[in-house]
Formats: C-alpha cells, sequence, structure tokens
C-alpha cells in the first residue's frame, strides 16, 4: 500500500515517522484497561486522535491496551503488528498482562499459560475468515513461560505456576457463572465443567489469550500472557474483594513483568 492508515490507533504510515517513533521497541505489554495502564504510566498517550485504545511509551516499552474481548484485541494487534513491521522492529516480546478467574488456586496467584484453550478445553483459536472457520495453533513460547516463571523466584509474595488457560467469548454463562442475567445450568453442572476444565490443566479463564496466541504465532512474536486470578471459581462466581486488594492483586504480574524486563536489559538489582 502507498499509505497505511492504523484507523484504531490514530497513526498512519503517512503522518507519522513509525521508525523514528517506534524503532527502538524491544518489549511490547498489553492490558485490558486504560485506566490501569495509567496508573502505572506518568506518561502522554500517543494514541490522542482517538478513544479506542491507549498507548504509552518508555524507552522500548510500548504499552497498550485492548479492551475486552477477542474481537477487541484482535483489532488492536492487526495494528500494533503492523506498526512494529513499519517501524523496523525486531527481537520483540510481546506480553499480556492481565486478570483471570483461578480453578483451584489461590486468589492471587498469577498464571503464566503454555497453552490457551476454547471452551472445549482444545488447544486451538477458530478464526472465521470469509466463510470458513480456519482452525489456528494457541501455543505460546515455552522458553519465554520458563524465563518468566524463573523470574518469579525474585517476587516470592505470591504463588506463580505455568498451566493452561481458557479463553472464553463471555464471561458469565460462558465461564460457568450462575450470577449473570441468564444461567442455563444448575451448580452441579457448572462445577461437573470447571473440574473436568481443572483435570486437563486449566488453572484459569479470561477471554483474550487464544487469539492473542494465535496472531503472535502466525506473525512470529514471542509472546506470554501473565494473569493474576482475582477468585477461585470452584468457591464463587462473584469478585467480591474489596477494592484495594484487587488493586494489589493487579500489581503482581505487573511487577514480575517490571522484573524480566529490567533483567533482560540487565538494570535488575535485586534490594
Ligand atoms: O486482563 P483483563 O483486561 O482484566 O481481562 C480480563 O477481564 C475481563 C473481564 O472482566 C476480560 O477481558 C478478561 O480477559
Ligand atoms: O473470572 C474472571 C475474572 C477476570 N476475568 C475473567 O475473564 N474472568
Amino acid at each position: 500500500m502507498d499509505e497505511d492508515i492504523l484507523y484504531h490507533l490514530d497513526l498512519g504510515t503517512k503522518t507519522h515517522n513509525l521508525p523514528a517513533m517506534f524503532g527502538d521497541v524491544k518489549f511490547v505489554c498489553v492490558r485490558g484497561s486504560s485506566n490501569r495502564m495509567k496508573a502505572f504510566e506518568d506518561m502522554q498517550d500517543i494514541c490522542t486522535g482517538t478513544d479506542r485504545y491507549c498507548m504509552y511509551k518508555t524507552g522500548p516499552v510500548l504499552s497498550i491496551n485492548h479492551g475486552m474481548g477477542i474481537p477487541s484485541i484482535s483489532i488492536m494487534l492487526h495494528e500494533l503488528i503492523k506498526l512494529l513491521y513499519y517501524a523496523k522492529c525486531y527481537d520483540v516480546t510481546i506480553i499480556r498482562i492481565g486478570t483471570s478467574g483461578g480453578i483451584g488456586i489461590e486468589p492471587g496467584s498469577i498464571v503464566i499459560t503454555d497453552t490457551a484453550v476454547d471452551s472445549f478445553f482444545k488447544p486451538q483459536f477458530e478464526q472465521i475468515i470469509l466463510d470458513t472457520v480456519v482452525t489456528q495453533n494457541t501455543e505460546l513460547d515455552k522458553e519465554l513461560a520458563e524465563e518468566l516463571l524463573k523470574c518469579s523466584k525474585e517476587v516470592p509474595d505470591f504463588p506463580t505456576l505455568i498451566g493452561h488457560t481458557m479463553c472464553t467469548y463471555d464471561f458469565y454463562e460462558g465461564q460457568g457463572r450462575l450470577d449473570g442475567a441468564l444461567c442455563s445450568f444448575s451448580n452441579e453442572k457448572k462445577l461437573d465443567y470447571l473440574q473436568r476444565a481443572y483435570k486437563t490443566g486449566i488453572r484459569n479463564i479470561e477471554m483474550e489469550s487464544s487469539v492473542f496466541a494465535a496472531m503472535c504465532g502466525l506473525c512470529g512474536l514471542k509472546a506470554a500472557v501473565v494473569c493474576v486470578t482475582l477468585l477461585n471459581r470452584l468457591e464463587c462466581d462473584q469478585i467480591n474483594l474489596p477494592r484495594e486488594v484487587l488493586l494489589e492483586y493487579q500489581q503482581h504480574p505487573q511487577k514480575l513483568i517490571s522484573i524480566f524486563i529490567k533483567k533482560r536489559l540487565g538494570r535488575y538489582n535485586p534490594k
């Protein structure tokens, strides 16, 4: 294309010097909410002309939010991956830092995803392209997951483990919750489903990991998904922790990723 307009990021190849703005990026951190990002970055939003996504850059670290669910993160990833290409970035590591519902593990734990699975516990993402269902691979980078697990030893305050992550299209019935506006199954059915999920190695549930793993894999980006669990779904459906505890939990994966990045940059000084 003579010109490519990254519409949802309010950036473009003719209007912005993408290599000058982003050429040094080595780490991309993606998170759901823009407010959560603001809490961490005292920086100017790069995507000022749109309220779809917010983007911040600190040296080689780019942070961008992706909203909720597969369609939202997928649109962001298309434009972000093109941006990295136009900016001539190389050796980029991309990490989704998120929240999730845990299965059979202590709330506040971190799950590093090895493979994202669908609601049938299958390690795949079904993308509909034209009128065809295309099945894509959802395995994440094993070496990166192990490196992150090693970094977690520096933050012993919260348990960290590697496990499968189930990615759903819905927060309520789609995650086996009984507390939505609609509920068409019993508590017994719910528990049976979640226990079967646990037995296959699933340790948490969220809503973006499958398309994230599939797209990053297809585009050759080393990718990881690191999510804190806000509750144990075998015990409850509602997220009823006090706000300050939730905010503290949300910092767990953030702390781990900041140690990982500092180590990679040779700037980590354990106290
Ligand atoms: O990691 P965050 O953005 O919190 O996302 C998780 O929380 C949202 C639901 O509350 C879903 O988008 C799920 O993936
Ligand atoms: O239970 C949960 C918590 C956070 N995000 C989800 O998708 N599910």
